[in-house]
């Protein structure tokens, strides 16, 4: 019998094997390489109205530039600074300690609980983080539900994001699950329920005409990043309204511990447009309006009017699209793709992941990446994810020298209603008409698989289950190693489990899922154990890339390339195991890769504004040091700046 070998070995057995890469944790982001440049002189402000502009939080100041602080010698194992340029700040007192940004908790040094007025406001013993870590890593670990562990980690967001991200980096395996998929399905299933303190930027039907002046009321002048939803389509749980917030904090979290954006950086978006769940419409506890959603063009001024706001404040912000139903996503990107720095990233970050995912699978079957263009591959579910994935998927055939033809005689994609084909022409999509067949319209998931006998099936459908014991079997008839991902999320959302894609082809499948699945023993011993193909391996590394290149738009390319450094990553040691993506410990070393691809690929195709062809030395650097690191900054009182 096959069973899950999941408690002893979700830790413990997860940890990377490769000598090639370095895992990053607090010792290796500790000392940033020097930046090549003269750092920029800061004011930061914080309070009431906060602002902090050009902070140098876990970016690398070069140390004739920096300030002495004894206060910090020690404080971090690994992750010891000799100087730490203190950030200065607007407020003092106890609105310190209630500003999750600055707020250090009992690690406030006697110093600082003086300059800053609180001495007496904190317990007095002092902690440092490590110890406070631990003490936050008892309380979740003893908590057995995974929903409670997310708010003990969301409390602790909302009271000190330093710690919180510091649990991040340090844990990402154990914590990805709980502040992003899957459990971030339930937090948004609950989100009115579970909610505390605002986070992030709401804008409604009824703020039109004002949102210009709205982004104004957020207190940070130098947003790098916003992922903005509008609810429509919540991983594979459909329309949840505002409840989906819970999906911009997730994504941002990972960008601020995988990628490396500081927090004040960052912002979460929803647009409420209404909702059309019934449930919500009668929920008396629903936070958001209880209107059906707009459509049409009222619903398109919404978008515009929000993009031209926030586009106006931060001129170089990224905009991230994030769970938009299908109907509307490609609309949206299609019409602003060229005019601001945004994409979709269940479009675009899904196709270059999967892509990524596929090349390392093909490495495993030992095939080139040329083979792409022989493979025969089923999509299941033409949404947003699923024709984002055909598109990029075709591109890199095109790029491995496939005639437009060829490639896309590959695709067989398939809905509810069966193989896409010309006889319902009129009733697709432009993208899902591009990969419509010539006959078969409406065959089922067997009968494509019994006649066409794919070497891969990739679920994007939200429909749990959908790969059944027959049709994997079937696979497996076929093909020796099937590849097999089902991506859909939530857990209970994906097309199959490991364990099912395991038992059903006797242990050839390369597997890959959207939400995280223990690792599988097998009839012989061995383990099995399986990746995760989520957006996240790309986003993050495409949101810094951009960002610090000053990239206008994001490109096809920059997408091919991430991908390609993604796929790159894979070191053989994972491959031997059966894995098709690194383990999570490394995302913040695989986002430093990706980030550093997509600045390569705008510095040669001229997209960056901000950095040349010189600096395309030591690039792997200069990204490093401009990577977040939550560690404790001395802060001092804004009358004090002398930097
Ligand atoms: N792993 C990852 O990184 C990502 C995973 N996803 C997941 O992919 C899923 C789909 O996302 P979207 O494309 O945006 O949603 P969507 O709702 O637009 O697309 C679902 C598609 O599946 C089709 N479908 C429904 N029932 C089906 C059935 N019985 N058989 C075949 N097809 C069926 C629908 O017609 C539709 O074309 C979601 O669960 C989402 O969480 C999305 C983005 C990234
Ligand atoms: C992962 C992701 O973006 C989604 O499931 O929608
Ligand atoms: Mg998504």
């Amino acid at each position: 019998m096959l069973r899950s070998a999941a408690p002893m070995l979700r830790r413990g057995m997860a940890r990377r094997t490769s000598g090639r890469v370095k895992v990053i944790g607090a010792a290796s982001t500790a000392v940033a390489p020097s930046s090549p440049s003269l750092p920029p002189r800061r004011t930061m402000t914080s309070g009431g109205g906060d602002r902090l502009r050009g902070s140098s939080w876990g970016e690398s100041i070069p140390d004739e530039h920096r300030e002495p602080d004894e206060e910090t010698e020690g404080e971090w194992e690994g992750c010891y600074r000799k100087f730490l340029t203190p950030i200065s700040v607007g407020s003092r007192g106890v609105e310190i300690l209630y500003n999750p940004l600055f707020n250090k908790g009992a690690a406030f040094k006697g110093g600082e609980r003086d300059r800053l007025r609180f001495r007496g406001l904190l317990p007095p013993r002092r902690m440092n983080i490590k110890i406070q870590k631990e003490r936050a890593l008892l309380e979740i670990r003893a908590e057995p539900d995974m929903i409670r562990k997310h708010i003990i980690l969301e409390d602790i967001h909302d009271r000190n994001e330093t710690l919180y991200h510091r649990i991040l980096i340090d844990h990402m395996e154990e914590m990805a699950p709980i502040i992003y998929t899957p459990t971030v399905g339930q937090a948004c299933s609950e989100f009115s329920v579970l909610y505390r303190r605002p986070r992030g930027m709401y804008f409604s039907a009824e703020d039109r005409g004002h949102m210009a002046a709205m982004v104004y009321n957020w207190p940070q002048n130098d947003v790098r990043v916003i992922v903005v939803t509008d609810g429509s389509r919540i991983l594979g749980l459909g329309d949840l309204g505002i409840n989906g917030m819970g999906i911009p904090i997730g994504k941002l979290s990972l960008y601020c511990a995988a990628g490396g954006i500081a927090p004040h950086r960052v912002l979460p978006v929803v647009l409420d447009v209404g909702t059309d769940n019934p449930a919500l419409l009668k929920d008396k506890f629903y936070l958001g309006l209880q209107r059906p959603r707009l459509q049409g063009s009222a619903y398109y001024q919404v978008i515009d009017e929000f993009i031209n706001a926030a586009a106006h404040r931060w001129p170089n912000v990224l905009i991230q699209f994030e769970d938009f139903s299908s109907d509307k996503a490609q609309t949206i990107l299609n019409k602003y793709r060229n005019e601001v720095l945004c994409f979709n990233d269940d479009i675009q970050g899904t196709g270059a992941t999967s892509l990524a995912g596929i090349l390392g699978a093909l490495r495993a079957r030992g095939e080139s990446p040329r083979s792409l263009g022989d493979q025969r591959i089923l999509i299941v579910g033409a949404g947003s994810a699923g024709m984002g994935v055909a598109q990029v998927l075709y591109q890199a055939m095109i790029e491995h020298g496939r005639s437009p033809e060829e490639a896309k005689d590959c695709f067989f994609v398939a809905d509810e209603r069966g193989l896409l084909a010309s006889d319902r022409l009129g009733r697709l999509s432009p993208e899902q008409a591009m990969f419509a067949r010539d006959g078969d319209g409406g065959l089922s998931l067997r009968e494509i698989v019994n006649k066409y006998k794919p070497t891969m099936i990739l679920g994007m459908s939200a429909v749990g289950g959908l790969f059944t014991e027959d049709l994997i079997r079937d696979m497996a008839k076929h093909c020796d190693r099937p590849i097999i991902f089902p991506l859909s999320n939530p857990t209970s959302k994906a097309e199959c489990t490991a364990e099912q894609a395991v038992k059903w082809t006797d242990g050839r499948c390369i597997f890959a899922s959207g939400s995280p699945f223990d690792p599988v023993e097998m009839e012989n011993g061995k383990t099995f154990y399986p990746t995760q193909c989520n957006n996240m391996f790309i986003f993050p590394g495409i949101g810094v890339g951009v960002t610090l290149c000053g990239a206008k738009t994001v490109t096809d390319r920059m997408l091919y390339v991430a991908a390609e450094a993604l796929a790159n990553y894979l070191s053989e040691e994972e491959l031997a195991l059966g894995k098709v993506f690194p383990n999570l410990s490394t995302i913040r070393d695989v986002s430093k890769k990706v980030a550093v691809a997509v600045i390569e690929e705008a510095i040669r195709t001229g997209q960056s504004s901000k950095l040349s062809e010189k600096d395309l030395r030591d690039l792997d650097a200069f990204v490093q040091s401009k990577m977040y690191d939550p560690i404790y900054v001395p802060l001092i009182e804004k009358r004090t700046i002398t930097i």
